[in-house]
């Protein structure tokens, strides 16, 4: 998978040279690049805003400099992920979905948000995706991006050395994990779940799903499947 991020704050993603995607692009499982989208500005001042039409407050990112970086990055494989407070709840589908793509480039918006036309634009010829990373307000698309790419690049095959960890976490079967624990036995006069030092397969099993259930039911009944 190739990753392109499209942004006016490049250093902001220094992080992604270290941790687990730092193993993946060494690896070349992930290959990423970060580009200044004010290099793909011509005024002295690379300029990348301007005021709205229409009036309001704020300022809209410009569309020349995106037409032009758009220009340079995009392949017909491309999916364009803009992250929006107006796009589509990000979820562990979407995040699973995303991770078998071949190129993924991300436009971090800023401001009051990028012109239109540019989201117009790249959908006339690649797959355009706008998606929220919740029901909050950032300043800016860089965060959400950050938390994508750490959500999709995990699921990439390869990244995670041991793929069997990714099937028993929260919202890997639409539930919310099991609660876990590791030595000692007893820590402070609290001990273990006994069933969970049994050696009983199943026993352990049936446990964490009743733990799964009991947990959805209380902090997330909306994840709950019918009937449960
Ligand atoms: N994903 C995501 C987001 C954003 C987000 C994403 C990109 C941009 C670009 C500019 N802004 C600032 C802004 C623009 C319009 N309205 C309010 C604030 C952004 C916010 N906010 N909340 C989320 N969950």
């Amino acid at each position: 998978m190739r990753i392109d991020i499209l942004t006016i704050f490049p250093d902001f993603f220094g992080v992604l040279d270290i941790s687990l995607l730092g193993k993946a692009r060494e690896r070349g499982i992930i290959e990423l690049g970060v580009h200044d989208l004010r290099d793909y500005t011509h005024d002295r001042h690379r300029t990348v805003d301007d005021t709205p039409y229409g009036g309001g407050a704020g300022m809209v990112m410009r569309p020349e400099p995106w037409g032009e970086a758009l220009d340079a990055t995009l392949t017909p494989e491309t999916v364009v992920i803009v992250p929006s407070p107006a796009g589509v709840p990000f979820t562990q589908a979407a995040a699973r979905e995303l991770a078998q793509e071949k190129h993924l480039v991300f436009t971090c918006g800023r401001y009051e948000g990028i012109d239109q036309r540019v989201i117009d634009y790249a959908a006339d010829t690649v797959r355009v995706r706008e998606i929220s990373l919740g029901d909050y307000v950032l300043n800016g698309g860089e965060v959400a991006t950050m938390a994508m790419i750490e959500a999709i690049g995990r699921l990439v095959p390869g990244v995670v050395g041991n793929p069997e960890s990714l099937t028993e976490e929260s919202h890997e079967n639409g539930l919310l994990e099991y609660p876990s624990y590791t030595k000692p036995s007893t820590w402070r006069e609290r001990s273990v779940p006994p069933v969970l030092l049994s050696g009983n397969h199943k026993a352990i099993a049936d446990w964490r799903y009743e733990q799964q259930l009991e947990r959805t039911r209380r902090v997330r009944p909306d994840l709950l499947p019918d009937g449960e």
